[in-house]
């Protein structure tokens, strides 16, 4: 057998209110709801989970948990689908929604996280069915999570991933702790996958779970890569933190961190580090105070490439949350002015918040309408255009965005890029620079489109670009530094 004979179609459908059970809920339960809410809504799984832990008192391990369970079940989605569809002798339609999100947790577990016990992972998913008030399902349940562990053959940790080594029963998963191989084969007793050899797009797309489009669209130059960046795609990636110059030091920053056990090294930037693993930086010391943020090196390369002095005014043009902003601040010893535009309200909000903690003052926030051509100013010294993108190079971290994309977003999103960037041009002073940004890996978000204006334009020019590859070292990006004649 190939594959399976047909797949899987994708979570539609109500889900009843369950009334509670007098089992106390736990990270299972809580990672259920979630995964209810998440395909009832259609909302950022962030979202979900946020709202659900501001309704549920929750202790911050099960918090973990369910977050994990949450973030991993939507963007291994497709994987665990195809493995279920070998297991399940009924047709998907045929299975009640909840179920089918019992048995993608119950599979997740026992396949990608070995850590939790899969007696735990059996157990603990089987008696979730009762919680819902079907516990006649708790058989079914039982017997296809037993028969997926009895089908794990091995599992074999690796440093380098082969395609041409991989069969159609074997799933590489890639791991990003540092302290393990960089991949875990694990082996199944039969094919549940294409071949990778006969059809290497269906299997890369079933293993790494993301539409077959998608990954067509990958800036790649062979099968091997596809496969890499795919499965690279499938984790979050290591956590970075900006430290804000203004409030504290870094090696401060690392005694903050080394005292509450977390691993921790300096980044290639000064105001950079990376951490082993994640941390909630809302419970570190410092954090109220401002010490620091969390930015991803590649995010923070759009303000070292720009360079910002004291005493300018940097027009920020699509601001919010206010990363690049804040950032900007901090390097400009918050002596200048930063005019940061957002068509967002709310998002908006969130910049002065950021601000406020960081103890910054000279960013000014604006409102702008979707058509806005008249801007708070002009004629400044700097800007930055971080457009609205595909986030084809945060797909680890954005668990949802792989099902959210379509592939004809890119016919709307490249105009609006190239218009953002326009403006962007068109407010800067000669002589004055600009940042493009994307966190996308796209050519046509990208170089693609910096070349067509630059080329349509004969009063500014393109300096330099960088391109970040995800897991190169981290998240995956573009940045062109123009200057206007
Ligand atoms: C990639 S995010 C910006 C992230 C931000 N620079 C940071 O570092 O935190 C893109 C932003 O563009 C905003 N946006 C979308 N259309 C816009 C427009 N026409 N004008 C200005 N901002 C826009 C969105 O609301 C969104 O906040």
């Amino acid at each position: 057998m190939n594959r399976p004979p047909h797949r899987r179609s994708s979570q539609s459908g109500k889900h009843p209110q369950h009334k509670r059970k007098s089992i106390p809920p736990n990270s299972r339960w809580f990672a259920f709801r979630a995964l209810q809410a998440f395909h009832e809504r259609q909302v950022f799984v962030s979202r979900v989970l946020n709202d659900q832990f501001k309704e549920e008192r929750i202790d911050s391990r099960d918090r973990k948990m369910a977050t994990e369970l949450t973030c991993e079940a939507v963007r291994r989605m497709q994987t665990l689908d195809t493995i279920l569809t070998s297991f399940v002798s009924r047709r998907r339609e045929e299975v009640e929604d909840d179920l089918w999100i019992l048995l993608q947790l119950g599979c997740l577990q026992l396949v990608f996280l070995p850590h939790y016990p899969s007696h735990a992972a059996v157990h603990e998913t089987v008696e979730l069915c009762r919680r819902i008030d079907r516990p006649r399902a708790a058989g079914f349940l039982n017997g296809v999570l037993r028969s997926i562990e009895r089908s794990i053959v091995s599992r074999k940790p690796v440093d380098e991933i082969d395609l041409a080594q991989l069969s159609a029963s074997e799933l590489p998963i890639r791991r990003s702790r540092p302290d393990e191989a960089n991949y875990e084969v694990v082996k199944f007793d039969s094919n549940l996958f294409w071949s990778p050899t006969v059809d290497s797009l269906s299997y890369v797309s079933d293993v790494g779970s993301l539409p077959q489009w998608l990954i067509q669209r990958f800036p790649t130059e062979s099968d091997e890569q596809r496969l890499q960046l795919a499965l690279w795609l499938t984790t979050p990636g290591r956590m970075w933190m900006r430290v804000n110059p203004l409030q504290t030091d870094r090696e401060k920053t690392l005694e903050v961190l080394a005292a509450a056990e977390v691993k921790a090294q300096p980044g290639q930037l000064p105001e950079s580090i990376q951490i082993d693993g994640h941390v909630a930086i809302i419970d570190l010391p410092g954090y109220d105070e401002g010490w620091f943020s969390v930015q991803d090196i590649s995010a923070m390369a759009v303000t070292d490439l720009l360079d910002p002095q004291p005493g300018e005014t940097v027009l920020d043009l699509c601001a919010a949350p206010g990363g690049k902003s804040t950032h900007m601040a901090e390097r400009m010893e918050n002596r200048g002015r930063i005019i940061a535009c957002d068509t967002g309200a709310n998002r908006l909000r969130m910049i002065n918040e950021n601000a406020r903690r960081l103890q910054l003052t000279c960013i000014e926030t604006h409102l702008v309408n979707e058509n806005e051509t008249s801007f708070p100013a002009n004629a400044v010294d700097a800007a930055v255009v971080d457009v609205p993108c595909s986030n084809t190079g945060v797909l680890g971290k954005r668990p949802e965005a792989r099902w959210r994309l379509l592939p004809g977003d890119f016919q709307s999103l490249v105009p609006l890029q190239r218009r953002l960037l326009t403006q962007a041009i068109d407010q800067t002073k000669s002589g004055g620079r600009i940042v493009y940004s994307t966190c996308s890996i796209d050519p046509e978000e990208n170089e693609k489109l910096v070349q067509s204006v630059v080329d349509q334009r004969d009063d500014v020019k393109l300096i330099r670009e960088q391109k970040h590859f995800p897991g190169q070292p981290s998240d995956g990006g573009y940045q062109a530094l123009l200057m206007r004649d």
